[in-house]
């Protein structure tokens, strides 16, 4: 019997990145070959290029939001589509080659999220220095390893990772941070529905009064929840917005089926980002009765009967 080949994952790397944990916490160990990407736009085109199946890549924090480089890179290019979330809850330290002294300390680098979650820490710890964006935490970790930099905010397991030493451990300024990382694929079979899932779209909005309010009725008239909604610039268009959202359900239901379709009327361009099951901990709201889809079906039908003649 022929077998079939292990799932080739891309996750944003070095070794010892919060996506590598978040893609450890999701698949089987041993399951899949993974391979760090050296960050979200390589991780995400060599999904493009057939030269993974999946990339696991992060796409937002419950403290700093979201984050760009993911929004973008699947609003931008061939269609991605997501799978699977996964939360994962992040702690930093603040790490630095053996023998390094806070008060050595000139210059703190990591990812712009992770600087952004320790920074009021940081300023109390080390009023002054300055901080240096990289492309991940476990990348900044590796820097300060190779005397590239004096200390890295990253994971414990990364400061471990590239022989460095804790010089102060929890430097989140919100304790409890979570990080939601989502696995994206090249568009194919949709996962199953299982009643309990998460649609994620982007929406460019036609430039007139109430572009908006239009979009959200759609979800609104059809008892379908949002879960997040963001706008983010179209970058090629000055001054117009996309909206980046998700909703409760799964685009094989008759609800957010029909409201993805009225939004492909009402808006200038849509973007199917991915019906998959919701990992948050949280369940759908019910849906309401008039809202299920045996009542399309019904109406369906019964819309078929009028215009056959059958009144
Ligand atoms: O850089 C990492 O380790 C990542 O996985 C991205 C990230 C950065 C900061 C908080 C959560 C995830």
């Amino acid at each position: 019997m022929p077998q079939t080949p292990p799932t080739r994952f891309a996750y944003l790397g070095p070794e010892g990145t919060f996506a590598e944990a978040a893609l450890s916490s999701a698949v089987a160990p041993g399951e899949g070959v993974r391979r760090p990407a050296a960050s979200v736009a390589a991780a995400l085109a060599a999904v493009r290029a057939g030269d993974a199946d999946v990339a696991l890549v992060p796409l937002e924090n419950s403290v700093e939001g979201s984050v760009p480089a993911t929004m973008d890179g699947l609003t931008d290019g061939d269609p991605l589509v997501i799978t699977r979330e996964v939360f994962l809850p992040v702690s930093f330290v603040l790490a630095a080659r053996p023998g390094t002294r806070l008060g050595d300390v000139r210059a703190v680098v990591s990812h712009p999220h992770a600087l952004a979650q320790t920074a009021r820490t940081l300023a109390e710890r080390l009023p002054g220095v300055p901080t240096l964006p990289a492309s991940s935490t476990a990348a900044a970790a590796r820097a300060v390893a190779e005397g590239g930099s004096d200390a890295a905010v990253c994971a414990p397991i990364a400061a471990e990772r590239y022989g460095l030493v804790p010089l102060a451990d929890d430097v989140a300024d919100f304790p409890g941070a979570v990080t939601r990382f989502v696995l994206v694929s090249r568009p194919g079979a949709l996962p199953e529905p299982t009643g309990d899932d998460k649609t994620s779209l982007v929406a460019v909005v036609a430039d007139r009064t109430g572009a908006l309010l239009d979009v959200l009725r759609e979800f609104a008239v059809r008892g379908i929840s949002l879960t997040r909604i963001e706008s983010r610039p179209t970058r090629d268009r000055l001054w117009v917005y996309s909206f980046s959202l998700d909703c409760e359900g799964h685009v094989a239901e008759a609800r957010v089926g029909e409201a993805l379709a009225a939004l492909h009327r009402v808006c200038e361009d849509v973007r199917f980002l991915g019906s998959y099951p919701r990992a948050d901990g949280r369940t759908n709201r019910p849906v309401p009765a008039e809202a299920a889809d045996a009542r399309f079906t019904e109406a369906g039908e019964w819309l078929a009967r009028l215009r056959a003649g059958e009144v």
